[in-house]
């Protein structure tokens, strides 16, 4: 593990506990505002035994799993978390098996010292509000997540497994078949591992909150799942590891998806309730976008395909025809944002791959259909 000590001011290392102890470390920030260092963990055994303290001592654990490269939206599930327990559990692990074998694994962006960073700030600002404290980050390795066989992400995969069909299949799970049995199987071994009283959960990747609900409900979970808004910039893109890698000329035309769905939301509060209605304005103003984006110069435009556009069941996350005014619905979509041509000199591309190349980013987005009585 890198050392933490190179992001500690010298007079904080001074008070910095011992580097290593029982398989856990120290994330050191002001002293003044710290008498509980946020301890970070790689492993089970000593996890699990500060859990059973916890729970002696009646405390409450609220988990906040994530793949770190952490950013505002990931602060707003801690501040959530520390508002309602009293000790804040991040994980922070990069889940090779909910990669599909084409997928962005080997370029998700990883910011481990800039991510104890975030976490060393936030906690000061929950200790000057007197709420719950982020107490330990858990970042294992594959080894540790995976004691058996290696990481499958092969369709057929050799591994131990969770699944929730269809729901796991549709939307998201179409595009990325081996997604949510990747999210699902890691999951359920975080949730072992941390026995955690709540969880919180965004709601920008909503279909993998269905997931986890289900999980809950299916493997008798004794634990509350909190979905928390989507954070979003101020022009309504929502947050995500992955915008990092879109630089500014796909930036700009990222927006079209969540301007699709507002549309179609739209049409809903308007009092329209048929399929058709509802997504028509989505659709033709994605196509519109799309069409001048292609009628630009090769060194203006930022072409993307969308994925899909969805109207589907608050629960099941299956498409419906009509909207029920009793259980609202979900609006979602995906689209994926093409490397640019003929970049231009000077132009901010994003960050690139190891191999200096652009690479595709996917984003998503939802809004929820509140139900009208
Ligand atoms: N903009 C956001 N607002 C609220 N929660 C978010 C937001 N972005 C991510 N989250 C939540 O943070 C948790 C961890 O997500 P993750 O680490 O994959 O970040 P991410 O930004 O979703 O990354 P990416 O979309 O690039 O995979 C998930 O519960 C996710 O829904
Ligand atoms: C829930 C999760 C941490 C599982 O790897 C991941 O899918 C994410 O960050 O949303
Ligand atoms: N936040 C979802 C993780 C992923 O896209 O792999």
């Amino acid at each position: 593990m890198a050392s933490l000590r190179c992001l500690l001011p010298s007079r904080a290392r001074a008070k910095q506990a011992p580097a290593k102890s029982n398989g856990f470390r120290f994330l050191s920030t002001s002293p003044s505002l710290r008498n509980i260092p946020t301890r970070i963990f790689r492993d089970v055994a000593p996890l699990r035994a500060y859990r059973r303290e916890l729970l002696l001592n009646k405390r409450t654990v609220g988990l906040v799993p994530t793949m770190g490269a952490l950013h505002d939206g990931h602060a707003s599930l801690v501040r959530h978390a520390a508002a309602e327990n009293t000790d804040v559990l991040v994980t922070i692990y990069v889940n090779p098996t909910q990669f599909g074998q084409n997928e962005d694994l080997a370029s998700y962006p990883k910011t481990w010292e800039a991510d104890m960073q975030v976490l060393g700030k936030l906690d000061q600002e929950l200790a000057s509000a007197g709420q719950g404290r982020v107490t330990a980050v858990f970042a294992p390795s594959t080894k540790t997540m995976y004691p058996t066989l290696p990481p499958d992400s092969s369709i057929p995969g050799v591994g131990s497994f969770i699944e929730m069909r269809p729901l796991g299949q549709l939307l998201e799970g179409a595009s990325r078949p081996v997604f949510f049995r990747g999210v699902a199987t890691v999951c359920m071994k975080l949730f072992n591992i941390c026995a955690p009283d709540r969880l919180y959960f965004g709601q920008k990747d909503i279909q993998q909150t269905r997931v986890i609900r289900r999980m809950i409900k299916d493997f008798h979970l004794d634990m509350d799942l909190r979905i928390i808004p989507t954070s979003r910039e101020p022009d309504g893109l929502a947050l995500s590891s992955r915008n990092v890698y879109l630089g500014a000329r796909r930036r700009d035309v990222g927006i079209v998806l969540n301007q699709a769905l507002r549309m179609a939301e739209t049409q809903y509060l308007n009092g329209k309730r048929l399929r058709n209605d509802v997504l028509w304005p989505a659709f033709a103003h994605s196509n519109q976008v799309l069409a001048d984006q292609e009628d630009m110069e090769p060194s203006k435009r930022a072409k993307f395909q969308v994925d899909y556009i969805s109207l589907a069941d608050p629960d099941t996350m299956e498409e419906i025809d009509q909207i029920d005014d009793t259980k609202g619905a979900i609006l979602s979509g995906a689209v994926k944002m093409l490397p640019v041509e003929e970049s231009q000199e000077g132009e901010e591309l994003g960050r690139l791959d190891v191999e200096n190349r652009q690479v595709p980013v996917r984003l998503i987005d939802n809004i929820v259909l509140d139900p009208m009585r």
